[in-house]
């Protein structure tokens, strides 16, 4: 069924219980490669919370998890923006870190906010996205473990908004042509 947000009208795209059966086989894949290392998995906020909360229930390893929300501001240098993690209170050092993010677009948010990571040490950085669209990816980021790849199409639902509303739908819709 169509829906109508602010302005612009969705179509239904991917069904919850297609989402909720590939998060279970990433999760079961995870739980698979990184039994007994005890991941810390850093959960990016808004839009990753139901990915992450759905990902995180169906592991079946000690895990720890945690939420950070990233800020970006103009750098005094020419390097553009800056992105700082708010809430990141965890030492990396060492750890098997697993990033958790809902969407890869054009590449620039992970791809900027992964060195800084990456200063910290860990000892194994791994990226888990619920959604990559790999032709508006401008730039690179390695992803470990992919949901779906998807078309470059705006979307909505399950944590992805559009101008805030629509996080709260169970199955993810697309922008109408
Ligand atoms: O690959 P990119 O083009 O950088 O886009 C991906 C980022 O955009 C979205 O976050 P947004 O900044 O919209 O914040 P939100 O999660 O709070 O909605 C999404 O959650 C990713 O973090
Ligand atoms: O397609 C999208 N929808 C909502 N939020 C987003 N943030 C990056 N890409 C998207």
């Amino acid at each position: 069924m169509k829906i109508q947000v602010h302005d612009k009208k969705f179509v239904p795209y991917i069904a919850e219980a297609q989402l909720q059966q590939r998060i279970k086989e990433l999760a079961q894949q995870i739980s698979h490669d990184l039994e007994g290392t005890r991941p810390l998995f850093v959960a990016i906020l808004n839009g990753s919370f139901m990915f992450a909360a759905d990902v995180f229930k169906n592991l079946t390893i000690e895990a720890e998890i945690s939420f950070i929300k990233l800020a970006s501001y103009k750098g005094t240098k020419s390097t553009g923006n800056v992105i700082t993690a708010i809430g990141l209170e965890d030492d990396l050092y060492g750890r098997t870190v697993v990033i958790l993010e809902d969407i890869v677009d054009t590449g620039k948010t992970l791809s900027q906010f992964l060195p800084q990571l990456e200063h910290q040490q860990p000892k194994k950085l791994l990226i888990a996205s619920l959604l990559h669209k790999p032709e508006a990816t401008t730039h690179h980021v390695p992803i470990d473990y992919l949901g779906f790849s998807v078309p470059n199409k705006f979307l909505l639902g399950y944590g992805l908004d559009y101008d805030g509303l629509g996080r709260n739908l169970p199955e993810i819709y697309q922008l109408e042509e």
